[in-house]
């Protein structure tokens, strides 16, 4: 049985018009992401991660080659609420109770109130925030903020997940809890996450796929597919497999790397 693409780029190329000249942000991107995998993109600044998700989540239009989500246009995909979608920061309304700000999607898609009530209380159990409900983003520390904006982005249900640097901001210890509980969930939850990083540890820890970036213009430079067996325990990062494919990484971006500026 073939597994379906969740996401499928063709000889994607994007490019901004600014007032300094055309920015190519993606050169000919062709990747297919399959159903249930979890997917990092690594690479230096401006080559073009965020614009890729952007470009899934239909927040850009591609200059010229294709991107089809769930075999659909990022367009129909969006009114489908195919994915949800993680910023760098938390971004929670801090006038809103953890619990309003995870209900915000929900209240705009016109849930009825069970079912908001159902979903909101599932989504929190999901990040482990059962009892902060009523608390507001500024009684939270900054890590258990991210696992809010992830529960607000699990509201929907949607099978795709879209999480751009989301633990970027947080200390090592945070970050590593944090991403062993993304990882128990992944597996819980059975989605499809495409993840940014800037992180190799990170992405080697997190993904069965690895998409190795390089800037001016902005393309991958190396698709890899990870070893390591579904069961993660954090100090798998000291065995040689681990090491071997942070070694590839770390390859791909010296590659790929100008040092021009
Ligand atoms: N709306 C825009 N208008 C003009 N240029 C843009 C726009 N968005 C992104 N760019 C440019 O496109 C390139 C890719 O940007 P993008 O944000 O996708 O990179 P990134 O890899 O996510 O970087 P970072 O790691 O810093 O978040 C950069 O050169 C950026 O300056």
């Amino acid at each position: 049985m073939t597994i379906p693409a969740v996401v499928s780029a063709t000889d994607l190329s994007l490019t901004f018009h600014t007032s300094d000249g055309p920015v190519t942000a993606l050169s000919d991107v062709t990747l297919d992401i399959k159903k249930g995998e979890f997917v990092s993109f690594i690479g230096p600044s401006g080559c073009g991660k965020t614009t890729f998700l952007r470009a899934i989540a239909d927040l850009e239009r591609p200059t010229s080659g294709s991107i089809e989500v769930n075999g659909q246009t990022p367009g129909n995909a969006r009114k489908d609420r195919a994915y949800g979608y993680v910023f760098q920061a938390a971004a929670l309304y801090p006038w809103r109770t953890i619990e309003k700000n995870v209900a915000l999607p929900l209240e705009i898609m016109g849930y009825s109130k069970a079912l908001k009530a159902e979903r909101i209380a599932r989504t929190l159990a999901l990040v482990n925030l059962e009892g902060f409900e009523k608390k507001y983003p500024w009684q939270l520390s900054g890590g258990m903020q991210q696992r809010a904006s992830i529960a607000r982005a699990l509201a929907f249900d949607a099978d795709l997940l879209l999480m751009d640097e989301p633990f970027g901001a947080l200390d090592e210890i945070v970050r590593d809890h944090l991403n062993s509980e993304l990882l128990k969930l992944w597996k819980e939850t059975q989605k499809t996450i495409c993840f940014v990083t800037h992180s190799i540890p990170e992405a080697v820890y997190l993904s069965t796929k690895i998409v190795v970036m390089s800037p001016r213009p902005g393309r991958v430079t190396d698709i890899i597919e990870s070893s390591l067996p579904a069961e993660r325990p954090l100090d798998i990062r000291e065995t040689p497999e681990f090491l071997a494919i942070a070694a590839r990484v770390r390859e791909g971006l010296r590659a790929g790397h100008s040092y021009e500026e």
